[in-house]
């Protein structure tokens, strides 16, 4: 029995993506699918390298391919194709960047710049190209967690390079002004300094473009969230009530400008002893869970409160990179996956109009 292109197409249109919930075929990821015989060769494009249901997807198309009749041997190419956000190609203001990520908190120290750069990180490690703005000019932290000690040049007197470190690709507000300097700035004029830096950096082609905002729901955060046209919004939350009162304003904020909100991260949710490896829930646990089914959105992960986060943090190092195998690693790691899922998802179902499925 021949086997044809048709089958092979067939049978990738029987694999339905878990997250997008449409098959492979309809979605675009099925390419150069070639037969000899009873052979075939495909190409599977994921929508991001970051995917968080790659290994679901590979299961379920080898087990299509082998119902395939007189199919003996087949071989897969798996490749990533990460795709714009739908009104990302008319933004003058960031043209070579696909999709902008938000991250923000409705309150200072809750870890959000630790979550945007193992974000960022995470990111990166999966094969996305990666960039990585720090906007929070209250307490510009990127410049002490990427260990980047050097300040950006401009080799024409307008633009900005990049630092790049880490596989990332970072600017912060922080290698630009003294943190006094910014903090005495009021409004227009702060607004004006973070669209600089957002405009005049030479971020090249990007999949990704994190951008750690400065905390809570002020008039900053608002109009900077709305010029860069984002895919979406990372809400950054520790598990006490006290914190997701925070977090509810900033949904609300992110709500009024239709910035879809990609879902929470609950940060500092238990600490595990080193020695006895009892668990503590220092600052309570589960709250950020809570938040996210009271607004029907996505639960993105939960980090530990853990010593290695903040050592690696204070040693310029982000942890997805200086212990990749540990547990806080991992959480970061399945944290991001789940966000470069969402931002495909929030992609597709404008692209080809698909329900809203939570
Ligand atoms: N999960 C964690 N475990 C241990 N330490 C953490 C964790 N998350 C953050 N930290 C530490 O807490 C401190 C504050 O974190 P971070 O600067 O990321 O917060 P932030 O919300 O961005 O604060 P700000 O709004 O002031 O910039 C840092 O020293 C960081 O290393």
């Amino acid at each position: 029995m021949s086997v044809s292109e048709r089958d092979i197409l067939a049978a990738m249109s029987k694999v339905m993506d878990p997250e997008l919930h449409i098959d492979l075929v309809k979605a675009g990821m099925v390419k150069d699918v070639r037969v000899d015989g009873d052979k075939a060769k495909l190409k599977i494009e994921l929508t991001t390298p970051a995917c968080p249901m790659k290994g679901k997807i590979q299961a379920d198309a080898e087990a299509a391919l082998k119902q395939v009749p007189g199919l003996k041997t087949f071989d897969i190419e798996w490749g990533a194709q990460v795709r714009s956000a739908p009104n990302a190609g008319g933004q003058a203001i960031l043209p070579q960047v696909k999709n902008v990520i938000l991250v923000g908190a409705g309150k200072g120290g809750v870890g959000k710049s630790t979550v945007s750069v193992n974000l960022a990180a995470a990111l990166a490690r999966d094969g996305a190209k990666v960039g990585l703005l720090d906007a929070d000019f209250y307490g510009p932290s990127v410049p002490l967690m990427t260990g980047i000690t050097e300040k950006p040049v401009s080799p024409d007197g307008k633009s900005l390079l990049p630092l790049e470190k880490h596989g990332l690709k970072v600017m912060s507000i922080g290698f630009l002004v003294e943190a006094d300097q910014a903090l005495i700035w009021r409004g227009p004029m702060l607004h004006g300094a973070l669209m600089q830096l957002v405009r005049d950096v030479r971020w090249g082609e990007l999949d990704y473009l994190v951008l750690d905002l400065p905390p809570g729901t002020g008039d900053v955060a608002l109009s900077l969230s709305q010029s860069v046209k984002a895919s979406g919004a990372v809400l950054v939350t520790t598990p006490q009530d006290v914190a997701l009162a925070d977090v509810v304003r900033a949904k609300q904020m992110f709500d009024k400008v239709h910035i879809p909100v990609l879902g929470i991260v609950e940060n500092m949710s238990q600490f595990v002893c080193p020695h006895c490896s009892k668990a503590t829930p220092i600052f309570n646990r589960g709250g950020g869970r809570k938040a996210a089914e009271m607004f029907s959105i996505p639960f993105l992960g939960e980090i530990p409160l853990e010593l290695k986060i903040r050592e690696a943090g204070d040693a310029g190092v982000p942890v997805v990179i200086s212990h990749p195998e540990s547990a806080e690693a991992q959480a970061f790691t399945a944290m991001a996956r789940n966000i470069a899922g969402r931002v495909s998802t929030e992609n597709m179902r404008v692209a080809v109009k698909l329900p809203v499925i939570r």
